[in-house]
């Protein structure tokens, strides 16, 4: 008796029993399909730990067999098999809720370790309750619940994930809890922040480099692919890729192999790609100021993440974790949130998200004298109401400004006097005085640190 068994649907005889052998080389029984009602037939008779599909079949398609699964046997993988180069069907197959895709010819190699990741979703926990605590996504609101949701789904596929939200939602967080339910939870999670890294050592650090191959290169290094190899890599703020980069970005997806700089050589990379933008990157297409064929690879399942102030029931939750994990953090004693604390909280509309709600009560709890949090420690910022007030004019002279000789100096004077302009408006408080700039919260960071500003 085999441990696992699997479903094969395919009209080719041939090709079939190739898999088939494959398959049960690796300790699978096999069952098989040539059409799609044999399929049916099949799969009305028992369950299967996987299941492979052409894509084309005599009385339908495979896509008819991927729905069906998604909706009926969620947690089984359901791989597709497509004619080599036809990327449509590929991404189709994988909006549809297929585990992988796979070329044909086929590879054996590739579908092994395809079948190999697959069964490894049955060592992943299935609730996302059962991951540490640090983890967690908090919050119950139908929005959260939903989105708990789909990420569970969307995580047992190797489907790249494009995830949009504001600054401070929760991003980065979803796309961990998509690596941690994977097939690839016991591989690395490698989050890059694309907006922090200077342009001219963006290829190095993305491809790795050899060493001598430019100034500076003393040894051998490798990069973010090579550091996330058979995990997860996390483009964070992708919309501030340069375009150049866009486009190499793009070989390296296509291609599933990467070059160090200074290298002759091509090594094959096995990574999954989420990636995350506050920013609404389908308009940056139009725009011209993103790659549209980059874009289709990305974001072939979209995953938005809901605003703070879209699901303030959850507000009381996130209060109390914050409260808790920082009293702890501080070995100090656990304030409670006083009445007037605890309005002026729920009335707050957040533009900084869930980050912004955590600076707050961090600053909150080593502020709050004896054991009650009350509404002044809170330190809450005033907003403009009105964004076109929001914009700052940088307190630059201009005649002076003209007289300056290097435009470097002249740019970095109006940055930092726009960003301490906000800073100030905001009391300090770097997630306000980022909506304020139209940036983002590690923009921000980046930029203070840059500019020397404390
Ligand atoms: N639902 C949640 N439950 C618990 N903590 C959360 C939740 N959402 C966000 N956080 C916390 O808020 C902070 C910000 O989250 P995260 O960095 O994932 O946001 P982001 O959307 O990626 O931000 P940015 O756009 O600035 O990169 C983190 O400390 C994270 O742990």
């Amino acid at each position: 008796m085999k441990k696992y068994s699997a479903l094969i649907i395919d009209d080719e005889p041939d090709i079939r029993q190739l898999i088939a052998l494959t398959l049960s080389r690796m300790d699978m029984e096999c069952y098989q399909a040539a059409n799609v009602s044999e399929a049916l037939a099949l799969l009305a008779e028992r369950p299967y730990h996987f299941c492979v599909t052409d894509m084309k079949l005599p009385d339908g398609n495979g896509l008819e067999i991927i729905q069906l699964c998604h909706a009926r046997y969620a947690d089984m993988p359901v791989a597709m098999i497509t004619a080599y180069g036809s990327m449509d069907m590929a991404v189709e197959a994988l909006k549809a809720g297929a585990f992988d895709v796979v070329a044909k010819p086929l590879d054996i190699a590739r579908l092994r370790e395809l079948v190999a990741a697959a069964l490894q979703l049955t060592r992943v926990p299935v609730h996302l309750e059962s991951l540490p605590s640090s983890d967690a996504l908090l919050g119950r609101s139908g929005a959260m619940m939903a989105l708990k949701d789909k990420i569970q789904k969307v995580a047992r596929t190797q489907a790249p994930v494009f995830i949009h939200g504001e600054s401070g939602t929760g991003k980065e967080l979803v796309a961990r809890l998509i690596h941690h339910q994977s097939s690839r939870a016991d591989d690395p999670f490698i989050p890059v922040n694309c907006g922090a890294i200077p342009k001219d050592l963006m290829e190095s650090e993305f491809f790795g480099h050899k060493r001598g191959s430019f100034t500076g290169a003393s040894a051998d290094k490798d990069g973010f692919f090579k550091a996330a190899e058979g995990g997860t890599l996390f483009l964070d703020e992708v919309a501030e890729l340069p375009l150049d980069m866009q486009a190499k970005l793009l070989r390296v997806i296509q291609e599933k192999a990467t070059r160090a700089v200074g290298s002759e050589h091509e090594s094959p990379i096995d990574v999954r790609i989420l990636s995350a933008s506050h920013k609404d990157l389908a308009k940056m297409v139009e725009e011209e100021r993103f790659r549209q064929d980059l874009f289709f690879r990305l974001d072939v399942i979209q995953i938005a993440v809901p605003r703070l102030r879209e699901r303030q029931e959850d507000i009381p939750t996130l209060i109390n974790h914050f409260i808790r994990k920082y009293s702890r953090e501080w070995g100090m004693p656990e304030a409670s949130v006083g009445r007037d604390a605890m309005a002026a909280l729920m009335d707050y509309n957040y533009p900084g998200n869930v980050r912004e709600l955590e600076n707050i009560l961090q600053r909150a709890v080593t502020m709050a004298e004896g054991d009650e949090i009350n509404q002044l420690d809170l330190n809450l910022p005033v907003h403009d109401k009105d964004p076109a007030t929001r914009l700052l004019m940088p307190a630059i002279d201009p005649a002076a400004a003209i007289e300056t000789s290097n435009l470097e100096d002249y740019l970095e004077n109006i940055e930092r006097s726009a960003i301490t302009q906000a800073l100030e408006a905001t009391r300090w408080n770097k997630t306000a005085a980022a909506e304020k700039l139209g940036i983002s919260f590690r923009a921000l960071r980046y930029r203070c640190k840059k500019l020397d500003i404390d």
